[in-house]
Parts: C-alpha cells; sequence; structure tokens
C-alpha cells in the first residue's frame, strides 16, 4: 500500500475544468446530472465550492456518483488536537517584531498529517471565510483508516520534505517537494507517506478559493500556466470497517465513526477538485532591463478579497531564475508593506538571507515591519560583478495577506522561534558620510 512507484497516476489537465471521469464504464450519467436511477445502483450527489449563484467564472462545484452519500456516518463529537489553532487569533496580542523560526522536526511518535499540524499564525475568521491560517505538518504514519475534511478553507499544501499520496474523494494525486497540493473546502481525502516521513507548510485558505492571477500586459500566457495543473481520474475505494471520519468545523477538530470509506465515488463531473502543480513549471517572469520589479510578478495563486488588487492571500514563489539587471541592488530590496508576509523555504538558499532562513524554517514580516537583505547579503550584492547569473537551487515562497498575521501561542513560546533574528541586520554600516 505504501509503495506507489510501480503505479503510475493518470492526471487530467487544466486549471478548474469542467472535467468528467468515470473509473467504471458508463457511471457517469449522461446528459443529466439526477437521474431517477444512476447506474451502478450509485447515488448522485452535488458538492457546492461556491454559493449556487456565484457569477459563472467563479462558480464550482462537482457532481458526485458514489456507492453511499456522504450524509452516512455516525455524529461528530469534539477531537482534541492541541497543537491545531484556528481563526480569529487572540492568542496572543500580535506585535510589529520580526519573526523567523526554525523547522519543526519529524516527531518519534506516531503522527498522521492530521495530528501533525501545527499552527503557527493566521487572521482573519473561519466563520466569516476570510483570512488563513499557515499550518506546519510534520508526520511518520500514512492515514489509512481516518479520513479529513475541512469546512473552514481549502489546503494549499507545501511539501518541504517525503512525498505525499493523496487519496481524495476524485481520485489520487501523488507530490513530492517542489509540486504543490490544493484540496478545496469540504473534500474527503486521506494521506499516506510513501516515503514514512515528511514535512511541510499548509495555507489554510479561509476566503474564496484560489485561483490564477491575471496576466494583463504580461499576455495570454506566463507564470503558471493553465495546462499546468493536474487534477485526479476516479478511483474509488469499496471498503468497510470502523474507520474515523474528521472534520475542521468552526475551528475545532471533530470525529465521527464512520463504517465505509467516503473515497467511494466511482464518477464525478464538475470542476470543484482537488489538484497538483509542479513548481517547476512556473514560466518565471522579470525583468531584462533594471531594478528589482515587486515580487507580484511571481504570484502562483491568488484568493482575492473583496478589494480589487488585495488579496485575501496570494501564493508567491521564488523559484530559480536568471538575475540580468544592470546598474542594479538585485536581492529583494528594503522593504515596508502594507499587506503582510510569511515565507517559508522548499530548498536551498534564499537571495535575501546568507543564513538562519533554512528549509522547513519561515519567517514573519507583519503590516509595516522593516524587512529585507540581511547586511551579509546586502554587503555582497552592493559589490558583485553585475554578470547574468543564474540564482539556482533554490526554492522559497510567500503567504501574502491583506490582514494582520498573529502568530499563536506555540509559535512564540517555541525554542525553535530564533531569538536573535533582528541581529541580521544591526551590522547594516552608517555608510553616509555627507558626500556623494
Ligand atoms: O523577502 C521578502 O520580504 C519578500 C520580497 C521579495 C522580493 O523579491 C521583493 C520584495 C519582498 O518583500
Ligand atoms: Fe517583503
Amino acid at each position: 500500500m505504501e509503495n506507489i512507484s510501480q503505479s503510475v497516476l493518470r492526471y487530467q489537465s487544466g486549471f478548474c475544468n469542467d472535467f468528467a471521469s468515470e473509473a467504471l464504464p458508463g457511471a457517469l450519467p449522461a446528459a443529466q446530472n439526477s437521474p431517477q436511477k444512476v447506474s451502478y445502483g450509485l447515488y448522485a450527489e452535488q458538492l457546492s465550492g461556491t454559493a449556487f449563484t456565484a457569477p459563472r467564472a467563479h462558480n464550482r462545484r462537482t457532481w458526485l456518483y458514489r456507492i453511499r452519500p456522504a450524509a452516512m456516518h455516525h455524529a461528530f463529537e469534539s477531537l482534541a488536537q492541541p497543537t491545531l489553532r484556528s481563526a480569529p487569533f487572540h492568542q496572543v496580542a500580535v506585535s510589529p517584531n520580526q519573526l523567523r523560526w526554525d523547522p519543526l522536526s519529524i516527531p518519534t511518535e506516531p503522527t498522521d498529517f492530521v495530528d501533525g499540524l501545527t499552527t503557527m499564525a493566521g487572521n482573519g475568521d473561519a466563520a466569516m471565510q476570510a483570512g488563513i491560517a499557515i499550518h506546519l505538518y510534520v508526520a511518520n504514519r500514512s492515514m489509512h483508516d481516518r479520513f479529513f475534511y475541512d469546512a473552514d478553507g481549502e489546503l494549499l499544501i507545501v511539501p518541504q520534505q517525503g512525498r505525499l499520496l493523496a487519496h481524495t474523494e476524485m481520485g489520487a494525486l501523488d507530490v513530492k517537494p517542489g509540486e504543490i497540493i490544493v484540496i478545496p473546502r469540504g473534500v474527503r481525502f486521506r494521506i499516506e507517506l510513501p516515503d514514512g516521513e515528511a514535512r511541510g507548510y499548509v495555507c489554510e485558505n479561509y476566503g474564496a478559493p484560489f485561483q490564477l492571477p491575471e496576466l494583463g500586459p504580461i499576455g495570454s500566457n506566463g507564470l503558471a500556466n493553465a495546462r499546468d495543473f493536474l487534477a485526479p481520474v476516479a478511483a474509488y475505494e469499496e471498503r468497510e470497517g470502523d474507520f474515523q471520519l474528521v472534520a475542521k468545523f468552526g475551528g475545532k477538530l471533530w470525529t465521527a465513526a464512520i463504517d465505509h470509506s467516503p473515497l467511494d465515488v466511482v464518477a464525478w463531473h464538475g470542476n470543484y477538485t482537488p489538484y497538483k502543480y509542479d513548481l517547476s513549471r512556473f514560466n518565471t517572469i522579470n525583468t531584462v532591463s533594471f531594478d528589482h520589479p515587486d515580487p507580484s510578478i511571481f504570484t502562483v495563486l491568488t484568493s482575492p478579497s473583496d478589494t480589487v488588487g488585495t488579496a485575501n492571500v496570494d501564493f508567491v514563489i521564488f523559484p530559480p531564475r536568471w538575475m540580468v539587471a544592470e546598474n542594479t541592488f538585485r536581492p529583494p530590496w528594503f522593504h515596508r508593506n502594507v499587506m503582510s508576509e510569511y515565507m517559508g523555504l522548499i530548498h536551498g538558499a534564499y537571495d535575501a538571507k546568507a543564513e538562519g532562513f533554512v528549509p522547513g524554517g519561515g519567517s514573519l514580516h507583519n503590516c509595516m515591519s522593516g524587512h529585507g537583505p540581511d547586511a551579509a547579503t546586502f554587503e555582497k550584492a552592493s559589490n558583485a560583478a553585475l554578470a547574468p547569473h543564474r540564482i539556482d537551487n533554490t526554492l522559497a515562497f510567500m503567504f501574502e495577506s491583506r490582514y494582520v498575521i498573529h502568530p499563536t501561542q506555540l509559535a512564540m513560546d517555541t525554542p525553535l522561534l530564533q531569538r536573535n533574528y533582528l541581529a541580521c541586520w544591526h551590522g547594516l554600516k552608517k555608510n553616509f558620510n555627507g558626500q556623494p
């Protein structure tokens, strides 16, 4: 069960396409959604990811043809998960301090993906469907008889170490570090760990589902191209036993007994699906003249808020790329931002930080808090010969939100918090002496 190397998973390509998939021939009703009797004795069920009346361009829903309807389980009871938190985040008075953390270690106790979620920060209010939570995950056990769904938000999972095999209602997706997976709000899934251990980041998006950013004058191609997003094909589990269905709802976990696998969807059609994306497919666009563009040029996905151009959250990456800017300080500039920035590192080194920002770690630069290259990076980049230079072997990312990002109590108390982070800027020299 753990070995997926023999089986090659199949996918359907396109972002938010109106897909159709059946694991058994003829399981998908032709020409209608809800026939009086569905073939194979399946039940028809609609899963709505946006309001029925959302504009057509934003409307997301999928029709599922399943062995049993999703309503068939026992009552939910509260489930304790001491490291998981949800918005609103009132645990700690948020400070304007710049924060940085070392990575979590892989646990020694048996820990699956749900047990291994640790909330570092977040904003907004899950009940108002606004804001995000930023979780880390560390896991060493596959989920077999436990299934999970998140009613509070969509899950953008960014693996940093170890592959994940996500079995979902719409089929299976495998991802490795350097790829991402998005599981829509409400979709049931379980995660297996083909490498035995895994670590990564999760953006739980309470707001509007992620979409591709507008391209404006870039034109009709570029950044993350729609065809590189992959949705699964229908695959069902016909399994009965003593299983658990875990839900995140109202900011808390709940568990219900269920006597069958809820991943029993034999056929489906629609545009509300999990998907994966290989970040190395990102068509990185950057300056070929001078100056360092705003990092929005590296936006992979955006969850818009009700204010145009001001995201609930943007998912931005800093991939390998050529740096050719002339007469330019090439790393990220010193910066204060009305938006709040959480950053993580998948591998390599980030071009604004010579050291201290390590794979699996994170940093938080909140609204209007000054940040930018550390002293060593500033010194080096101010004096570098400006030949074309390829930044290689690196993959950092940012969750950038219009709402102030509140760290959790755990994030402030953990020894992983680097108490001397601000010292990385203290070595910046006063160069001004009144002379040009
Ligand atoms: O490192 C950061 O803070 C993120 C960031 C990157 C960049 O290229 C420009 C501005 C910016 O805030
Ligand atoms: Fe920044």
